[in-house]
């Protein structure tokens, strides 16, 4: 039996969990009080206060520093073919000078310093940074400027393996849009196994988010960077992190924003609607992006727990393809099965350069 300890911070949470084999046999939601991540100017910054968080969870839950495998969510490293990765030093390195920032580049490098601590290995599988793009998906109108494949590539494909194999199909056979709605959105186009095209999720394209702002109008984000009256960092701040709901509502909690929008509070139910309009012409175009033979859409994260959301996009999109509903993240269990893969030898492991 195989021990594996998964650590997967986001925006809000550091998601833990310990497996033995396939089996969870503790998880923890790992959620953070948004006043302390406030603290932070940058995702580096939180390294101890996450490190220190996960050691207490564990302390707290009576769990030895005694696992086979550690593995964290991948970072926005270069991009990379999807698989199972061993941590080394030069994967550390390019994570603390990642040109993009994001707390997922603190998965691994968790990971190892969890690994070692009770001397075992250290693995990351199928980043966010997984690039599988059609040529034709990385253009823009500009020579220098190319489209960047940067999703929830992890959850988007364990998300369409699972649905493949429950309808006893293989992913690799299939055409498939998956729509991770969380705290931040990203709308992919999967054929025969591969992400042909999917919206930027960190970085200013595809839908409005909880916590992103979305495709911007390009005339008015170069006048507001030329505005004098913001910085970077600051204007950054506003596509990932301050933008979206966040922005429009004062708030990203998503619960709490369906469940005001549901009663017709305004302007919750008007931003709700319009956020939603924008997911769905995601999937409009990703269906478009697979020739309109799309076999399913996939809707998936924790936003698809609210039926008020999924029957809204459903409405919108439901004339393209049979909408399937896989609410949550199946990050936690698609990172565990891939270390035990690794450990057992039925996984090829990587190595970054
Ligand atoms: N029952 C629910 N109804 C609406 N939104 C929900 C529900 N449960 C969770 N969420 C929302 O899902 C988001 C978190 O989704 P998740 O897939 O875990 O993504 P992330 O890792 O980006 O935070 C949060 O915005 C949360 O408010
Ligand atoms: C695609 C980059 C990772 C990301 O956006 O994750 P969250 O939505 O969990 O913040």
């Amino acid at each position: 039996m195989k021990k594996i300890f998964v650590i997967n911070p986001g925006c809000t949470s550091t998601k833990v969990a310990v497996y033995e084999d396939e089996h969870a046999v503790w998880t923890s939601d790992g959620l953070h009080p948004q006043e302390e991540v406030d603290k932070y100017a940058t995702e580096m910054e939180q390294y101890e206060y996450r490190k220190n968080f996960i050691l207490k969870l564990l302390e707290e839950a009576g769990i030895p520093l005694e696992f086979d495998a550690v593995i964290g969510r991948g970072g926005l490293l270069k991009p990379l073919h999807g698989g199972v990765y061993a941590i080394n030093e030069q994967m550390k390195q390019d994570l603390i000078n990642a040109k993009h920032k994001h707390v997922c580049n603190l998965g691994s490098i968790l990971a190892d310093d969890i690994a070692q601590m009770c001397h075992c290995p250290a693995y990351m599988a199928d980043p966010v940074v997984v690039d599988e793009f059609m040529t034709r998906a990385r253009y823009t109108g500009l020579p220098f400027m190319k489209r960047e494949s940067i999703f929830h590539a992890l959850n988007a494909k364990a998300a369409s393996r699972r649905y493949a194999r429950s309808i006893g199909r293989k992913y690799e056979e299939m055409n498939l849009v998956v729509a991770h709605l969380g705290g931040g959105i990203c709308v992919s186009a999967h054929h025969e196994g591969k992400v042909i095209d999917v919206n930027n999720a960190l970085n200013g394209e595809g839908p409005i988010a909880p916590e992103r702002a979305g495709t911007l109008p390009a005339d008015q984000l170069v006048r507001l960077c030329f505005s004098g009256k913001h910085t970077q960092a600051e204007i950054m701040k506003m596509l990932a992190g301050n933008g979206g709901c966040q922005a429009l509502l004062g708030m990203k909690d998503m619960k709490e924003i369906s469940r005001r929008a549901e009663a017709g509070e305004e302007p919750f139910h008007e931003v709700l609607e319009a956020m939603l309009y924008t997911v769905s012409k995601q999937i409009g175009a990703m269906a478009v992006a697979l020739w309109g033979k799309a076999d399913a859409i996939i809707l998936t994260g924790g936003i698809a727990y609210s039926k008020y959301c999924v029957e809204e996009i459903k409405k919108q999109v439901d004339f393209l393809a049979p909408v399937i509903v896989m609410p949550g993240e199946g990050e936690m269990e698609s990172l565990a099965f891939n270390a035990l893969g690794a450990l057992n030898g039925e996984l090829p492991v990587h190595e970054y350069r």
